[in-house]
């Protein structure tokens, strides 16, 4: 397909900073981001809820603006690119569904852009043709999700920004989702996507940004990223043995019992194992590395009180 190929990054974040709230009771939502995505990625905004995603996509799509620092959108302002037709986003919003077919509304949103794709092609690439003359109000919510797809390549950008685009769908409906996704994104395209999931991260970013408090914690592949929690857990039966102690082991971090078994997180699991060789409590032991999820525990915050914890 012929693309509206520029040079330069896709999106480039600058000390970005926007609080939220006045006096003592402000929110920086989004505490300093430097962050640049080439054209081409698929990369992943990885955090608990509150983290600050949704607010760090606002700036990108000049829905806020930054209180300092700044964003650049394929090479100018968020509100130039948006109007262009060169961005597509998916956000969270709760809109009324329109009661209208698919095809009518794709159609309909297209004829609002200066280049759209055409309407067969939108559909076919968010994986609604079959239900184009079905009306919208109709459909399921995973069907529903991949129309809204659809609107966000409507005006055949280079880029689709989507915030939580699969927060409330079925495993199937996810998959499919994500497939539509990676569609779009072999084309040359440019993808910048928020979850709290991580194995959608993983298994659909080429890259995942892991955002904490506004902040960025790490940033590099799902291998990457596990490495950088290097690691190792020791788990043993503790066949009614004293817990106390077992953080004194050389190498442990963190200690978890769960029943009759602990766990151990540990930088060096030789040391460790053989010093509960030595202490002849080795029963049922096993090692295993550091998941993507141990990583992601180990770099971001719990949520406070006022937010609800799904992850
Ligand atoms: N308009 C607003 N006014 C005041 N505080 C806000 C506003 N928008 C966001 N916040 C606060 O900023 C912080 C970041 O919120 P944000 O919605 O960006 O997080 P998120 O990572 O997208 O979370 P979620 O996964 O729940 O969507 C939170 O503490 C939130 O309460």
């Amino acid at each position: 397909m012929e693309k509206t190929t520029g040079n330069g990054p896709a999106v480039v974040f600058t000390g970005a900073v926007k609080v939220f709230g006045r006096a003592e009771r402000t929110v920086r939502a989004v505490d300093g981001i430097d962050l640049t995505v080439e054209r081409g990625e698929t990369v992943a905004l990885l955090g608990r809820n509150g983290a600050g995603k949704s607010t760090a996509i606002s700036l990108l799509l000049g829905l806020n603006e930054p209180d300092s620092g700044g964003v650049q959108l394929l090479g100018s302002a968020p509100e130039q690119a948006v109007r262009a037709g060169r961005v597509g986003a998916m956000l969270q919003d709760g809109r009324p569904i329109p009661r209208v077919t698919v095809r009518e509304l794709i159609a309909f949103v297209a004829s609002t852009y200066p280049s759209p794709m055409p309407v067969r092609e939108s559909l076919a690439l968010a994986g609604v043709s079959a239900c184009a003359d079905r009306r919208i109000d109709k459909l399921s919510g995973g069907q529903i999700q991949r129309v809204r797809f659809a609107v966000a390549l409507a005006g055949n950008p280079e880029l689709v920004v989507l915030d939580e685009p699969t927060a409330a769908l079925d495993v199937e409906a996810r998959r499919a989702f994500w497939g539509s996704m990676r569609a779009y994104a072999r084309r040359g395209n440019t993808v910048l996507f928020s979850t709290h999931y991580l194995e959608e991260a993983d298994e659909n970013a080429d890259r995942i940004v892991v955002i904490d408090r506004g902040r960025i914690v790490a940033d590099g592949s799902g291998d990457r990223i596990k490495e950088s929690v290097a690691g190792n857990h020791v788990s043993f039966d503790l066949a009614g043995g004293p817990t106390q102690g077992l953080e004194l082991l050389p190498g442990v971090n963190a200690v978890e019992i769960r029943g009759d078994r602990a766990l151990l997180r540990t930088d060096d699991s030789d040391a460790t194992v053989i010093e509960l060789a030595r202490l002849g409590r080795v029963r049922n032991l096993r090692v295993s590395p550091a998941t993507l999820e141990d990583a992601f525990l180990s770099l971001t915050s719990p949520a406070t009180d006022s937010e609800s914890e799904t992850v």
